[in-house]
């Protein structure tokens, strides 16, 4: 079943981002591993050659930055970290180009924060680049902007493999491949000799994350928490992720085969609209509005626009037209959306007949406070 699965995925896969991270590309010492860089580059050669459109996630500036500036340890001050990286991007690229021109191609450098995600001007940009680098047969590489983020470099959460998925659901690519230090998600710590890589995973669950046994160490920094992040918010969006390992230099060129490699987690439901991609799985959230029994089940079962009737309370300081959180009564996230109010706004019409709007506010431009096209469900429809 699996390996029917894996087939399909692999043979329509027609454009593939592969997210390489830091222990892949770096040396236990921190450094840069050119061969490895080389590897990459001359597979990503070959899969174009083939017909593939492809896009490269690439960590990696840090360790290549401590080589040029021969550091022996990795800076742990924020602004010393930034500018090892901004040396280090420049190598990076440098290094990917080198092989790639070699079999006739080009790389594109490609620096994100998770902010220029954020505005749908922005957004819209980036995928217009990105997909005229591809008809233009160029790799593009992308790495966050770590001189002006600090989320990747410095935190648990903010990092590549984030920036990986939203990238993914920006261009709709169908098969996300996060390649990393272990052959795939284990069962338990992967220092365990009992340890086995779960193959296929159909539903994000508490079982799941309990498989999660970070250690943090100072290279890299998003863990298997943030790779699961990212595989939900791919996989909610209907496409699909592999977790696998890259120390395997012919990894990429077996998924594309269709070979059981790693671990596969397979679309949580329905393909989601562009904008509605945009609104569940890449906009960082301004705030929440936490909803009735009531509100969330027409919400989440029927479909339903939210009204403010349903609303019992609100936290934040968001303006109208920014992203925000949906909860319901016991806290958790039901859906994220579009609000048409302000966060001062909604709280002074919860609990209250839509019709009633305008003889609290004074106007009353919309009905819904978040219309249901404006609405992206946080679990998958089924
Ligand atoms: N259940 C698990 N299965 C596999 N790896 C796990 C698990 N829990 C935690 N990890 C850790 O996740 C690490 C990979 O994530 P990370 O350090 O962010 O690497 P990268 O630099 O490739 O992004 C592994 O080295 C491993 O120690
Ligand atoms: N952007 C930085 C840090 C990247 C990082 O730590 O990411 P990861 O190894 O994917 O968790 C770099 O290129 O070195």
């Amino acid at each position: 079943m699996t390996d029917l699965l894996r087939q399909e995925i692999a043979a329509t896969a027609d454009l593939i981002v592969v997210k390489v991270g830091t222990r892949v590309l770096t040396a236990p010492d921190g450094t840069l591993n050119r061969e490895r860089i080389a590897q990459f580059a001359e597979e990503m050669s070959r899969l174009l050659d083939s017909g593939r459109k492809m896009v490269l996630v690439s960590s990696g500036a840090v360790g290549a930055g401590m080589d040029r500036l021969k550091l022996k340890q990795r800076p742990t001050d924020l602004a010393r970290l930034q500018a090892v990286a901004a040396v280090g991007q420049a190598r990076l690229i440098e290094a990917y180009d080198q092989t790639l021109a070699v079999h006739g191609r080009h790389g594109a450098q490609v620096l994100l924060t998770a902010e220029d995600l954020d505005h749908r001007v922005r957004y819209l940009n980036i995928r217009n680049t990105l997909v005229s680098l591809l008809e233009f047969g160029v790799l593009p590489i992308i790495n966050e902007n770590d001189t002006v983020a600090v989320d990747e470099l410095m935190t648990t959460f903010g990092d590549n493999d984030r920036l990986a998925a939203r990238v993914t659901n920006l261009l709709r690519a169908p098969l996300l491949v996060i390649l990393s230090d272990v052959a795939g998600l284990y069962d338990r710590s992967p220092d365990d000799p009992q340890a086995q890589v779960i193959p296929v995973v159909h539903k994000f669950d508490d079982q799941l994350m309990s498989f999660v046994r970070d250690k943090k160490t100072g290279l890299s920094k998003g863990g298997m928490a943030s790779k699961l992040e990212a595989a939900r918010l791919v996989t909610t969006a209907g496409e699909n992720v592999i977790i696998a390992s890259g120390r395997d230099p012919q990894a990429i060129t077996k998924i594309v085969a269709g070979e059981t490699i790693g671990t596969l987690f397979l679309p949580q439901g329905k393909t989601v609209s562009p904008r509605k991609r945009w609104i569940g799985f890449s906009v960082e959230p301004r705030g929440r509005i936490t909803v009735d029994a009531g509100a969330k089940r027409a919400v989440e079962e029927s479909g339903r626009s939210l009204l403010a009737i349903g609303v019992v309370g609100v936290e934040g300081d968001f303006e109208k037209g920014d992203v925000v959180r949906v909860c319901g009564p016991e806290g958790n996230e039901v859906a994220r959306g579009l609000t048409n109010y302000s966060a001062a706004e909604v709280a002074r019409i919860r609990g209250i007949q839509s019709d009633k709007i305008s003889d609290i506010l004074g106007h009353c431009p919309y009905v819904e406070l978040i219309h249901r096209d404006n609405l992206t469900l946080s679990r998958a429809a089924k």
